[in-house]
């Protein structure tokens, strides 16, 4: 294969796995890499933590401030994500200002860590225009007898608590 073809299929592979306004995993990889990563899960009891983070808010800053402050928004906040995970984590967008953390080897004491540390850079955090954004967020651990989709289901119940007592929080699912 010539050079130039092997460069367009990389750049082919990067567009289909990731968000292009965050540079994070798209919810199709994520999916599909979280597939893979559970079957090795329920295999070896591992632990393992499930994090979703919700913006809150978010349509009335878009609102005040307009869609490409939104948009910015978004985009620093995958960095800030990013920077708060491990290597092996999994950052993805998974749905409009909503974000999932696929985090393999982690006990319910490391993932407290990296929640805490995120919900304060996010909240100390300068972004452009809009200044201040705040997020809710949801985590629980694996367990031997889930499902993704339950444990999917759990973590998202830990969110809507979180939102429900007054956002900018962390939920732990029980
Ligand atoms: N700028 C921008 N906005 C987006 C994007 N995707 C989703 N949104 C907006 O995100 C907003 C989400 O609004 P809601 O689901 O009502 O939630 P919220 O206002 O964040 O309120 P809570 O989640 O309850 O705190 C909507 O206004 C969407 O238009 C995007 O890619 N860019």
């Amino acid at each position: 294969m010539s050079a130039k073809l092997e460069e367009s299929n990389r750049q082919l592979e990067y567009i289909s796995y990731h968000d292009n306004l965050t540079g994070l995993y798209n919810r199709h990889y994520f999916l599909t890499t979280f597939n893979h990563l559970f079957n090795d899960m329920q295999r070896q009891s591992h632990d393992a933590s499930l994090m979703l983070i919700d913006i809150d808010f978010f349509k009335q800053i878009n609102d005040k401030y307009g869609h490409n402050a939104g948009d910015e928004a978004l985009t620093h906040l995958g960095k800030l994500l990013k920077k708060a995970i491990r290597s092996g984590d999994v950052p993805a967008r998974w749905g409009g200002e909503e974000f999932v953390v696929l985090m393999p080897s982690t006990t319910e004491n490391d993932v407290k860590q990296v929640a805490e540390r995120l919900i304060q850079n996010i909240e100390s955090y300068q972004f452009p225009i809009i200044a201040k954004l705040t997020v809710s967020i949801g985590v629980s651990q694996f367990r031997a007898d889930d499902t993704i989709k339950t444990w999917l289901e759990r973590t998202d119940k830990a969110l809507y608590q979180a939102k429900e007592q007054g956002r900018n929080r962390i939920r732990y699912s029980a």
